[in-house]
């Protein structure tokens, strides 16, 4: 019988800190330099998401997070050969900062910002699940 696989995921994390949430610049490749998208990456072979997540953010910001629910719809990328999902998480430490080890920019993102950051497509899909998250009580 054949196996058969699905689309690679790709996670990524809705950090997010007093009410804010944490959004990163692409600084490579060039047709995505200066976009907007959540931290995160591919999801490795024999990995859990939640454990993709963490190690991502400890990659790309050098700082731990807790992972929580998921949030929003899976998102197909590159003509289905990857699916985005978003988990939504929280720093370990609330006063640990996070730094753009690979990426251009930080930004913490109020909600009356977040439809105006220039974010790649896929994450424009995700725009009303991050607004909910947002006004969540405990967000
Ligand atoms: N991390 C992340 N990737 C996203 C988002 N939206 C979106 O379309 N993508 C795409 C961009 C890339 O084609 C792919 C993830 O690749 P990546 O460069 O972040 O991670 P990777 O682990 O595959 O690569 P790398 O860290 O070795 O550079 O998913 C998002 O919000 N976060």
């Amino acid at each position: 019988m054949l196996a058969v696989s699905g689309p690679a995921i790709v996670v990524g994390a809705a950090i997010v800190r007093d009410g804010l949430l944490l959004a990163q610049q692409r600084a490579y490749p060039e047709a995505v330099a200066g976009r907007w998208e959540l931290p995160g990456g591919r999801v490795e072979p024999g990995e859990s998401e939640a454990a993709a997540v963490v190690r991502e953010c400890q990659e790309e910001l050098g700082v731990d997070v807790a992972v929580h629910d998921r949030i929003g719809p899976d998102v197909s990328l590159a003509g289905g050969e990857f699916v985005l999902r978003i988990h939504a998480a929280t720093l370990t430490d609330p006063d640990a900062e996070p730094v753009a080890h690979e990426h251009r920019a930080l930004r913490w993102v109020h909600a009356e910002d977040l439809d105006n950051l220039d974010w790649l497509e896929a994450d424009r899909i995700l725009l009303p699940a991050l607004h909910a998250l947002l006004v969540r009580p405990d967000a």
